[in-house]
């Protein structure tokens, strides 16, 4: 790249030719006066000059990557050599440090502190996915959501990352058509690994992408996998997770939220077929599904007359219409009717009747899936917060300087380490509690600890929302995130079982084990 002395840019200092330099880098802005939304004079105001306070004053890192680099002509003279590298120190050389190091604005395992839970693979998962989410998802994140569409050819480009593969708990070899990321083997992929995938995806802070990505695949194939045929797992696996299929589950109905037991949605027994009749509601992914699977009433009432069924797009009678809903853009959000629908009943998953305990077992996973998205979601509003707290300037001082902002970057610290440790101790029990004794141990913590990672966040996209002030009211720029998650806020604490039904569910549980260890209570 050209380098040019300070001195020469200065001579580019009028309407008709306008450069400025910001962080060593000098622009051309000339063709971009008219189009600068804050305004042409304020531009011409430092033509000539090192503008890098001004710039990173009022925009965001994107708006440097999207709209500034395109106009760069060159560096200042040996800055080429002398420009900050992007990182503090490059992260091969600095032991486990992953990050920018923001106070709080990566887990502490990545920021110096020692960890009993995680070893090289983990930190290479870390450290590969991170490259990859940078320089293929952030930096686009933006537009997707406000497009409220994910182009197909980045699922794609994501599934060959292997990330779909990790999405799904243990897959078998066979089904996965990239591998896992980084080169990891399926028999040493552990929870925290799956963990470390959702937690560097939601760095973007759009759950919107998360889901548009996998929300529907995370929650959809698991059932087929862990209890479909040989038949239906050929069928849809490989495709669904190289990314050429989409998948989704459908449960939630117009009339039967959380009181799952209470689904309308009915299959009935036509001899070879069954016959769908019903609603679903709130599907994500179901927008551009290839296949659904469905909860359906195969029985009586009640839990014990449910099945789940794997339903085909290309099976008469299966129609599909967007949901227009209050965030997570771009994760097809849908409405879908099913209306005598023939359904060959190869396509049972596991025994007729078992649905209900299928997608009791899945909830677990789902729900863990929600608590690593809204844990790091929160976290990254800490991490905004900490960024703009100490770059705006309110009377005279910086914000992280004013008591009151202290005060509340604390108390959003103080929760979201908090959740962040129960989550790891209870993935360690994921990977280390025999299998069988999970779900009564582990879906009482699971279903508190979903609801305290969703209070976390809303508590911090709140904060986040008062120290960015009219910046989180505004779609875009500098409070894009704040913005966008306070939004999404609601995505995470209804669905996978609403605060109000996990906390019940906390203590009922715990009420069970506790009679089974004969507690003295
Ligand atoms: C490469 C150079 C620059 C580019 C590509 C650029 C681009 C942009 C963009 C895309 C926005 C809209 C941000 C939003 O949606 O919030 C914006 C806003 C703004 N820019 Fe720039 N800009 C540049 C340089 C500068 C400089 C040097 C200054 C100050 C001297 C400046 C001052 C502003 C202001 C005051 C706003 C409005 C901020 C707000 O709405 O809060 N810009 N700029």
């Amino acid at each position: 790249m050209q380098t040019y002395t300070a001195e020469q840019v200065a001579a580019h200092n009028n309407e008709k030719d306008c450069w400025i330099i910001v962080d060593n880098k000098v622009f051309d802005v000339t063709p971009f006066l008219s189009e600068h939304p804050g305004g042409k004079k304020i531009l011409l105001k430092v033509a000539g000059k090192d503008a890098s306070k001004q710039f990173a004053q009022f925009h965001n890192a994107q708006i440097m990557e999207n709209i500034g680099l395109p106009l760069q002509v060159g560096v200042i003279g040996g800055a080429a050599h002398q420009a900050k590298p992007e990182k503090a120190k490059p992260v091969a050389e600095a032991g486990n440090r992953v990050g920018d190091m923001i106070p709080y604005g990566d887990p502490t395992d990545c920021q110096d502190w020692n960890s009993p839970y995680y070893n090289e693979s983990h930190y290479k998962l870390r450290r590969e996915l991170r490259a990859f989410v940078e320089k293929e998802l952030m930096p686009n994140c933006h537009m997707w959501s406000e497009n409220k569409e994910i182009p197909r050819e980045v699922i794609k480009k994501c599934a060959e990352f292997g990330i779909l593969g990790a999405a799904c708990g243990h897959v078998p070899e066979e089904y996965l058509p990239y591998g896992l990321p980084a080169g990891i083997k399926t028999k040493d992929w552990d929870a925290f690994h799956e963990m470390i995938c959702i937690d560097e995806i939601a760095r973007c802070g759009s759950g919107g992408l998360l889901w548009g990505l996998q929300g529907g695949l995370s929650i959809g194939l698991p059932p087929v996998l862990l209890f479909g045929s040989k038949y239906l797992q050929d069928k849809v696996a490989r495709d669904c997770l190289a990314g050429d299929k989409r998948i989704c589950l459908g449960i939630t109905e117009p009339h039967a939220g959380s009181d799952v037991a209470g689904l309308k949605t009915e299959a009935k027994d036509m001899g070879d077929y069954y016959l769908v009749n019903g609603e679903k509601k709130w599907i994500t992914q179901g927008l551009e599904a290839d296949y659904f699977t469905v909860a359906c009433r195969t029985g009586g009432n009640g839990m014990a007359g449910v099945s789940l069924l794997l339903i085909e797009r290309s099976m008469p009678g299966v129609t599909t219409r967007k949901m227009d809903v209050m965030g997570m853009f771009g994760s097809g959000t849908s409405y879908i009717t099913f209306e005598d629908v023939k359904v060959p009943k190869s396509n049972l998953i596991g025994k007729e009747n078992d649905g209900f305990k299928y997608i009791m077992y899945n909830f677990n996973h789902e729900r863990l899936g929600i608590i690593m998205q809204a844990t790091r979601l929160a976290r990254v509003c800490v991490e905004e917060a900490f960024k703009y707290s100490n770059k705006r300037m309110v009377f005279g001082k910086k914000l992280i300087e004013q008591p009151v902002i202290r005060n509340k970057l604390g108390h959003m610290v103080r929760q979201v380490e908090a959740t962040h440790a129960w989550l790891e101790s209870t993935l360690y029990q994921i990977n280390t509690m025999p299998a069988q004794v999970q779900p009564i141990r582990l879906g009482g913590p699971i279903a508190l600890l979903k609801a305290q990672s969703t209070q976390t966040f809303e508590f911090c996209a709140r904060e986040a929302a008062q120290i960015f002030g009219g910046l989180s009211y505004t779609r875009g720029g500098q409070g894009e995130k704040i913005e966008r998650l306070y939004r999404e806020v609601r995505a995470y604490a209804i669905p996978g079982g609403s605060e109000e039904i996990m906390l019940d569910l906390g203590v009922r549980q715990a009420q069970k084990v506790a009679a089974l260890n004969h507690a003295k209570l």
